[in-house]
Parts: structure tokens; C-alpha cells; sequence
């Protein structure tokens, strides 16, 4: 209740200890801290926090807009209430090396678990569309050893992302992973990848964890988590899913309004109060309160 029950750094052990163990982590993106805790209640293993639906939310193109504080703040937000671990979109640092050290260091504060830094140059663009660019190998490489240099907790899992496939081909994407891991990146992030081949050309690159991000109106094709594991990406992103759901399902739900003037045929695919407050937890607030209520200083001296 109030919060989470694990410390920020079970979560990142906990992360950590399943990628050890190869098991795929699925990770549909939050929206906000509720449907983390509808995430959670379904069984995933990892929360994501996605620029692009952060952006979003606030009615803003995915562009490089939002700040540090904007982000920190939300994503702290979903990952207080989850014992699941988070994944942020950290774009590409919030600013030059040093800037990526304070944005290391405030994201662990925020109780994160993890983020991923992408090499595209700024204003970055969403990564399934053209006309973005990434910055030179150095650049990208003092972007990861600033964060890995920076962060205090060792389980904060620092994940590069490379969004050069798009631009140079997949060769080109190879390589560059491989140098962002020498240079102390834990895990990769492959954008835009073409096909199941490419996630396996990746795997067969580098030997941390790799993501496979798979949403929706994008380069990639969507393959199941099965096919994913099948070719040894280590975890999955859903990362603007929920929210493409939910604003689908608000559309049709204000032109009913429209077309028929009331939502009572609509009432049957909505999440129903009761669903609502077990999921916020009203029954443990409502104990709580009463505990603190009834509390006696007279009686509880023993
Ligand atoms: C993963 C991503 O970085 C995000 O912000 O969620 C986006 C997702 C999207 O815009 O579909 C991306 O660049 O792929
Ligand atoms: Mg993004």
C-alpha cells in the first residue's frame, strides 16, 4: 500500500537476476502509474517508460521536448507504485556527457531501474521514422561511459541504443553495438530492425542482453514473444501499446456520446469500478486508515 513494497535496488537485482537466467522479460509500456499496476497484476516482468507516450501524455510530438525533471517526475510516479523493475527512454541524455552523468544519477533517485541512451542526434525522432540522424562513434561512446561512469548503484542497468540500421544498414548497426558495449554498455537496444534475422545478426554480435521493440505502425514486423526468445532477444518492449489501446477505445467511446447521446452501450467493455479499486488498492488504504484511526498511545505502551 502507498508505494511499493521492494527497495529500488531489489528491483534492479531483480532485473539483473532474470536476464541471467535468459528468460525473455516483457515489458508492455505504462502510460501512467495505474496501468503499471495493471501490468504488474497480469504477471509481466518489467514495467517500460516510454518517451514517446511520455511526450504524448502531455500532447507533444516525440521530438526531444520534454526535460530531465519532466521525465524523472513521471517516471518516478509509475515506478513507486510497481514491484515490478522499469526500463526508461532517457532519449539521448538530456545533453552533452555531463548532462548524461546527471541524468543517470537522477533517474536512480527517481528509483528507476534501468534506461536506455540512443545515439541519434538532437532533435531526435521517434526511431521508426526517416529522416533521423545519429551522431559519430565517438560521440556515442562517451554518451554510455559518461552514464556508466556516473551511476552509483552497479544494478542500474545502462542500456545503449543504436538507431544506426536505419541510416547505415545492419552491418553498420553491428558494430556499433559492439563498440557501445566495450565501451561498459549492459545491454543493447537494435532500433528498427528489418526482420527476425537482423534481432539474430545482433545476438550473434554481442554477448549482454538485447531488446526487441515492438511497436506498433513501425519498420518491424510484430512477432510473438516466442519468436523473439527463438532468436535470443532477452527482453520485449510494448512501448506505446497501451496507450494507442486506450485512446482507441476513448475515440470510440466519445463518438457513441456523440451518436447516441449517453455510454450505456459502452458500459460492457469498460473496466468496471470494482476492477478499479482493487487495483488502487481502496480496501488496504481503507484498513490502514482505520489502524491509524483507532491508534491508542495508552494502549500500545508494551
Ligand atoms: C521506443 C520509443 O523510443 C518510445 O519512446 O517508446 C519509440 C516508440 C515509437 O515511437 O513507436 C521509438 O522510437 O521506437
Ligand atoms: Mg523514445
Amino acid at each position: 500500500m502507498l508505494h511499493a513494497k521492494l527497495t529500488a535496488s531489489a528491483k534492479r537485482q531483480g532485473l539483473r537476476a532474470r536476464l541471467a537466467s535468459g528468460e525473455l522479460v516483457r515489458m508492455p509500456g505504462a502510460f501512467n502509474p495505474l496501468s503499471a499496476k495493471l501490468i504488474e497484476d497480469k504477471g509481466f516482468e518489467g514495467v517500460y517508460i516510454s518517451g514517446a507516450v511520455l511526450s504524448a501524455d502531455l500532447g507533444l510530438p516525440d521530438i526531444g521536448l520534454t526535460t530531465l525533471t519532466e521525465v524523472a517526475g513521471r517516471g518516478g510516479q509509475i515506478a513507486r507504485v510497481t514491484e515490478l523493475p522499469t526500463l526508461i527512454d532517457a532519449d539521448t541524455g538530456f545533453g552533452e556527457p555531463m548532462n548524461v552523468a546527471r541524468t543517470v544519477q537522477i533517474l536512480e533517485d527517481a528509483g528507476i531501474s534501468g534506461m536506455h541512451l540512443e545515439d541519434q542526434v538532437n532533435p531526435k525522432r521517434c526511431g521508426h521514422l526517416d529522416g533521423k540522424a545519429v551522431v559519430d562513434e565517438a560521440t556515442a561512446l562517451k554518451r554510455i561511459r559518461a552514464a556508466v561512469e556516473a551511476r552509483r548503484d552497479p544494478d542500474f542497468l545502462v542500456m545503449a541504443r543504436t538507431d544506426i540500421r536505419g541510416i547505415e544498414g545492419l552491418e553498420a548497426a553491428k558494430d556499433r553495438a559492439k563498440k557501445l558495449v566495450d565501451a561498459g554498455a549492459d545491454a543493447i537496444f537494435p532500433e528498427a530492425m528489418a526482420d527476425l534475422a537482423e534481432f539474430a545478426a545482433i545476438r550473434e554480435a554481442v554477448d549482454v542482453p538485447i531488446l526487441a521493440n515492438m511497436t506498433e505502425f513501425g519498420k518491424s514486423d510484430l512477432y510473438t514473444t516466442q519468436q523473439l526468445a527463438d532468436v535470443g532477444v532477452n527482453i520485449v518492449i510494448f512501448p506505446v501499446s497501451l496507450l494507442r489501446l486506450a485512446m482507441g477505445a476513448a475515440e470510440r467511446g466519445l463518438d457513441t456520446i456523440l451518436a447516441e447521446g449517453s455510454l450505456t452501450s459502452r458500459v460492457p467493455e469498460m473496466q468496471t469500478r470494482a476492477r478499479l479499486y482493487e487495483l488502487v488498492d481502496y480496501a488496504g488504504y481503507s484498513e490502514f486508515d482505520a489502524g491509524v484511526y483507532t491508534f491508542d498511545l495508552t494502549n500500545n505502551r508494551s
